[in-house]
Formats: structure tokens, sequence, C-alpha cells
């Protein structure tokens, strides 16, 4: 059989990835076989309620997790760009695309800790939650910027480095007298900018950021979710942006992948989703966050909450949640397919858009219509 050609922009191929918590009262499943892909310069949106595993799988994707997490299952592969394309890369360039990408593949779950040590960074670096108190008090900004790039890069003499992370303060908007400020003495968006120069520091092919923005204000979060926007783009640099409020995601991504219970539940673009949110969860949450632009939506969140992740059962997980929950929902496992055969690029794993159990397609009336009476139930 002719082996399958990777496309030329794929950077991550994450597949059939499990992780497991290991705790006295019985395994965690967080992760349950989640598939995803990540374009170069793509922005993906993770999202999800808290607890679904978000961070879990982000974590597996960087070689981050620590006991008792572990990754039970699955593939990480990764594709760099070639080494001719990547001369002077602590100068921006533009990137361009690869001749063959099959050749120098990397598997990321099995790199040695020192193969870890340069993939980190170089190809990729993590923005985690709270990142603003991620920052050393007691050393400088441009410090902590200059040692960042040293760590990488010992070829780099002090006046290199120095230039770089002037450079970087500048993109994303410090003035560069701020090199020698101590965290303390910037704001709170300021100390987020001075985090994604860190991140940005050895021009990485993609960038994890997770739930960074939660601690800012939303005027504050709202310019920093642009800064990093236009910085993914001048730069084509993906994203993988983690957040439990699907509405933000909807203006930054530019695909969707939306998690319950440790699996993939539905994945889509953005626009997709913003006119047809095909899994009653994805509708739920959608509906639990005012969006600032776009149309005025009832919000009615979602009763209930998610199950133990302990527990392994068929059936679909939000089945016990879902107002449109039918027989099958309880017994079979849905597993993610198109939503419609007029778009491929749209996957759901519901049975009501499978034609052996479903009749009509549900639209956003009969969602809205089910987490009324839902939320109407749920208060008697
Ligand atoms: N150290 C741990 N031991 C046991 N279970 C854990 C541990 N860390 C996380 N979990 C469980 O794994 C599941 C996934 O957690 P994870 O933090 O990945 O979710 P999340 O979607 O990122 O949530 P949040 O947005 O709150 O960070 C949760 O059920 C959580 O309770």
């Amino acid at each position: 059989m002719a082996e399958q050609r990777v496309p030329d922009d794929l950077l991550l191929d994450v597949r059939n990835v499990c992780v497991d918590y290991y705790a006295a009262n019985g395994a965690v499943h967080a992760v349950r076989d989640v598939n995803l892909t990540l374009k170069r310069g793509e922005i993906l949106g993770l999202a999800g309620e808290s607890g679904c595993g978000k961070s879990t799988l982000a974590f597996a994707i960087a070689r981050l997790l620590r006991p008792p997490a572990e990754i039970t299952g699955g593939e990480v592969l990764y594709y760099p760009r070639p080494h001719t394309d990547r001369k002077g890369s602590m100068v921006q360039q533009n990137r361009r695309g690869r001749n063959s990408p099959q050749e120098d593949v990397i598997d990321v779950l099995s790199l040695s800790p020192s193969q870890l040590r340069q993939f980190r960074w170089n190809e990729l670096s993590v923005v985690f939650q709270s990142a603003m108190n991620a920052l050393n008090p007691v050393m400088t900004v441009g410090t902590q910027i200059i040692d960042a790039i040293k760590a990488h890069r010992p070829d780099m003499g002090p006046d290199a480095c120095r230039k770089r992370a002037l450079e970087l303060l500048e993109l994303v908007g410090i003035a560069g007298d701020r090199i020698r400020s101590y965290p303390h003495e910037l704001s709170g968006g300021m100390r987020q900018r001075a985090v994604i120069a860190i991140a940005l520091a050895l021009n990485p092919e993609v960038i994890i950021m997770d739930e960074p923005t939660t601690a800012l204000d939303v005027v504050v979060q709202r310019e920093i979710l642009e800064l990093i926007s236009n910085l993914c783009k001048e730069f084509n640099t993906a994203l993988i942006f983690i957040t439990h409020d699907l509405s933000l995601l909807l203006e930054l991504s530019d695909r969707l992948a939306i998690m319950y219970a440790g699996k993939m539940i539905e994945k889509a673009t953005s626009a997709d989703v913003y006119k047809h949110p095909r899994h009653p969860y994805s509708y739920g949450l959608l509906n639990s966050f005012p969006t600032l632009h776009g149309p005025r939506r009832k919000m009615v969140g979602i009763p209930g909450s998610p199950p133990d992740l302990r527990v392994v059962s068929s059936g679909c997980p939000f089945a016990a949640r879902c107002p449109m929950a039918f027989e099958p929902c309880r017994s079979v496992t849905p597993v993610l397919g198109p939503a419609t055969s007029d778009n491929q690029e749209q996957l759901v794993a519901c049975h009501l858009y499978n034609p052996t159990y479903a009749q009509k397609l549900p639209g956003a009336q009969e969602f809205a219509k089910g987490y009324e009476a839902l939320a109407e139930r749920s208060l008697v």
C-alpha cells in the first residue's frame, strides 16, 4: 500500500494520545484517545470546561507531565522545518513550506532528555496559567529574557543577547528602557507581555498558551489577545491556545478543538462552530459566555457537572447532561465523524449526526429549547 503523503504545512500530528493519573482510588483517565493536527502558523483553540483534560493534553504534547501522570498510549509527531530554512533563525524570517516532511519527523514522546531540552524553546514553548506570576521577582525582565536566550544559544555574545532582548520587548509593546525593570514595577498586562517575549525568544515554531489571560481584566485581556494574534501571523508561529471560554476562541482561532471528559467531541474551523456548533456540548459552552462581538445570545449554561474520569463506560460521556440525549447515547460510544456530508472539516462525536440513529439534523433552535427545558428542570 502506498504511504500517505504528509501535507507540507503539517507541524504537529497528535495521534491517539491517552493520559492517566494514577491515584490511590483508581486511575483518572484524563485524556482518552485524542487526535489533533496543527498546521504551520495555525491558531488552534482548545476549549472545554475545567477538568476536561485540556492542560493534560498540552502537557503531554510538550512532554511536561510528571508522575502520577503517565502517557499510556499514542504518538506526538512533530515536523520541523528543514535546516536550510532555519539560517539566522534568531531573526525571524518568512517561513517556507517544506519539501519532504516525512524525512525528519520527530517522535516527541521518544525524545531523550537532552533532545527534549533542544526541542523545548527552540521548537515549542509553553506559557502557563497565571503566566505573569511565572517571572522571577528578583531578576529584571531583561535578565530573564537574556537568560532564556543564553541557555539555548551559548554562541551568542552579551551584546547580541541584549539586542535580541530589546527587539523582543519592542515586539510585545514594552519600551526598551523597561529592560531594567523588575516584575513588580510592571502592570499585569506588561508582565504578561514580558512572558510572551520570553516565549518568543528563540523563535519557536509553536507556542502553547494555557489560559494565559484569565487573571487580567477584560480590556487588557483583549489587548493581549490581539498582540498574540498579530505576532503569530507576523512570524507564522503556530499557537495552541487553551481556555474554557469558547466565545473568546471564536475570535482568536482559525480552528477549534472542543474536549469533554478527556475526549475530543468536536473539531472544526472557528467559522463553522460560530455558524453551527454541532455538538450539544459545544452549543452549551458557547452560550455559557457573553461575547463582545456578534449577535446577542441568551446565556443558558450547562446544568450538572462532568463525569468521574476514573470510570470507563460505554455511551456518550455527555449523555447525562445533554438536552438532546436519546437511547443510543446511553449505550453506544459515538466516534468523531463529519457532521454533514457536505463539510468533511467539521467533525463531531454525536449520535444526532449518525444516520443509523437520527432522522433530522438538529439546529440552534432545538438546542436552545432543550437547554432551557433542562435549566427549568434543574431548578425544580
Ligand atoms: N495530579 C493529579 N492527580 C489526579 N488527577 C488529576 C491530577 N491532575 C489533574 N487531574 C485530573 O485530570 C483531569 C484533567 O485535568 P486538566 O487539568 O487537564 O483539565 P483542564 O481541562 O485543563 O482543566 P482546567 O481548565 O481547570 O485546568 C481532571 O479530572 C483532573 O481532576
